[in-house]
């Protein structure tokens, strides 16, 4: 489970990215950031997960402190980093491996974690290529595998599937579907509302730095009146700039 409570970042004196953001994101469902460009989501996620340090607020990993016990809140993460950040030398296989023995795999274990993984994201033709040229789903795919790899009770995706071609959103789709029977808690970053209407079971949209609407895509639209969803985003922030994709 993870929970911002009053989380608050400003970057020198001028910009308020995070202005009071609150919420929980529960095990075994989807939970969606959604909000347009410049809204926070990114610092939100970043806070989240150890990157940035939030001038106020609190945020817990199952319980922990990540600002107290950074490295305890990261060994129940995995993250998708909106900069993938890949070594071009590496292979999309070895990446999976170095992270899952930076988490203590090793052995047998991990070469069957691994495989898994290659096969779920469908990546067996790339799986022994350095990822030096991947194209964008390609690196995205690898980063996901290497985030995965050590089973997180906690996962956390920054736009997963900004630069993906159909079939390749269809297989990140049924990962996260994947991870949320396993009890897992998801969440995820996006401003593409088909998106987060597809897949998530909770909604939390931010703009301006603050929460403004947070419930199922039922009570979004029940509260806003209006039938589909499209609508009632655009309802709840008042504008639909920045949030089409
Ligand atoms: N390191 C930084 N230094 C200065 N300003 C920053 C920094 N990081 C973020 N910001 C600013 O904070 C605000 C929120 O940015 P953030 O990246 O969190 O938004 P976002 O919702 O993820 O947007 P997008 O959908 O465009 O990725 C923006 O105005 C951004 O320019």
């Amino acid at each position: 489970m993870i929970e911002a409570r009053n989380l608050h970042k400003r970057f020198g004196k001028k910009v308020v990215a995070v202005e009071d953001v609150s919420f929980v994101a529960e095990d075994g469902i989807i939970t969606g950031l959604l909000g347009p460009n410049g809204a926070g989501k990114t610092t939100t996620m970043r806070m989240l997960y150890t990157l940035v340090r939030p001038d106020r607020g609190t945020a817990l990993v199952d319980g922990v402190d990540v600002v107290q016990r950074p490295e305890d809140a990261r060994r129940g993460l995995g993250v998708l980093p909106d900069a993938r950040g890949l070594y071009p030398r590496l292979t999309a296989r070895e990446h999976a491996r170095y992270y899952g023995e930076l988490h203590g795999l090793s052995g047998a274990v991990l070469d069957k974690r691994v495989d898994e993984l290659l096969d779920l994201l469908d990546m067996r033709e790339i799986a022994d290529r350095r990822t030096e040229g991947f194209s964008q789903g390609e690196r995205v795919k690898v980063a996901m595998a290497r985030a995965l790899v050590h089973g997180p009770r906690n996962v956390l995706l920054d736009e997963p599937t900004n630069g993906l071609d159909v079939m390749s959103t269809r297989a990140v789709r049924n990962l996260l579907r994947r991870l949320k029977d396993e009890g897992r808690c998801v969440v995820f970053s996006s401003h593409v509302m088909q998106e987060v209407a597809a897949l998530c079971d909770r909604i939390v949209v931010v703009a301006h730095g603050r929460v403004v609407a947070d419930g199922t895509p039922d009570a979004l639209r029940e509260r806003t009146g209006k039938d589909s969803l499209e609508e009632a985003f655009v309802a709840t922030i008042g504008t639909d700039q920045g949030l089409m994709q």
